[in-house]
């Protein structure tokens, strides 16, 4: 793996095309030969944008986004973890914010790796690795979640795939828990156009109904209102698809993580987020893999890894 080190854009190779890499002051962006690319945001680690060969953006950002930092970013893929929602009490994340504090602090860039191109072929596949350990996140969640671990997220883009992938160390002797899960902010067309498959007969938290446990009566999931869905114990081999007149905007296969929560917050709760722009919530849905029915628990010295892969609609 190369070091992430300036100048500022690297073109590897001098014949054949190969992945360009730029690292700017807040991200890191690359693009294949092919022409797809995305773009990472050190705060978070957030992918916050990630377009086809055709140029088309693939990842919704709110037009009220706050990318300085002050706030964790509305839109792209922003990372959860140690705790997904608002802590419980009584717990050793209570003090932490919602969704915990790996999408709200800076990241490091690791560095890039890519496919061996041996003979003619170019490479067809970037991977960036971003780290986040103790010691780079702030005093107050140091104090609030005082353990010693280290995550390496790597985002690898290839013509026709987007995977994200986190993996958790437990860098002390003490054993924590924690929740993982990979908040996918997808731009459709027309919500009301769109359905989420395959989760059908499956059981649901409805976090807008007090987390009521339910079960899914339909394989075409269409968002008519405020949703917020917890699905559990999905098999992570089966892709979770987001579909248009039957064909598959993007598909979602996993490893490691056996929930999928879909999220759209409709018109109220869109008025009441400060940034999220008002009509917003028409031209997306959120469907997040995650590990987040349980804690998982890590042992000192251990690790743990989970990984998402999205086909977009080609
Ligand atoms: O406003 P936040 O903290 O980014 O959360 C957005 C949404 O994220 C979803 O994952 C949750 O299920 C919702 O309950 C929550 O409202």
């Amino acid at each position: 793996m190369d070091r992430g080190k300036k100048p500022a854009s690297i073109g590897v190779g001098a014949s054949i095309p190969q992945p360009t890499i730029a690292i700017n002051e807040n991200t890191v962006d690359a693009k294949l030969p092919t022409g797809e690319s995305v773009s990472v945001h050190l705060f978070g680690a957030t992918v916050v944008s990630w377009k086809l060969a055709d140029g088309e953006e693939q990842l919704f950002v709110s037009s009220k986004a706050i990318l300085n930092g002050s706030k964790a970013i509305r839109g792209g893929i922003p990372v959860v973890f140690p705790v997904f929602g608002p802590p419980p009490p009584n717990h050793a994340t209570s003090s932490l914010p919602q969704h915990g504090f790996a999408r709200s602090s800076t990241w490091e860039f690791l560095g890039k790796s890519s496919s061996e191109s041996l003979g003619k072929k170019a490479d067809t596949t970037i991977k960036l690795d971003f780290g986040l350990s103790s010691s780079m996140i702030s005093e107050d969640f140091r104090r609030a979640w005082p353990y010693e671990f280290g995550l390496v997220y790597s985002v690898t883009l290839s013509p026709d795939r987007l995977e994200t992938s986190l993996q958790v160390q437990n860098k002390g002797s003490q054993p924590f828990d924690f929740h993982v899960l990979l908040h996918n902010y997808f731009k459709v067309p027309d919500v009301s156009k769109i359905s989420v498959t395959n989760l059908q007969n499956k059981t649901y938290t409805d976090k807008t109904e007090k987390g009521q446990q339910k079960q899914e009566t339909s394989n075409a999931i269409a968002i008519t209102g405020s949703t917020d869905r917890v699905y559990l114990d999905i098999d992570p081999t089966v892709p979770v698809s987001v579909v248009e007149n039957g064909k598959p905007l993007f598909s979602i296969t996993r490893e490691g993580l056996n929930t999928v929560t879909v999220w759209n917050p409709w018109v109220e709760n869109a008025k009441n987020m400060i940034d999220f722009g008002d009509e917003d919530y028409k031209g997306m849905v959120c469907v997040e893999p995650g590990a987040v029915k349980n804690w998982q628990v890590l042992e000192g010295g251990d690790a743990w890894e989970g990984t998402q892969t999205i086909k977009p609609r080609l």
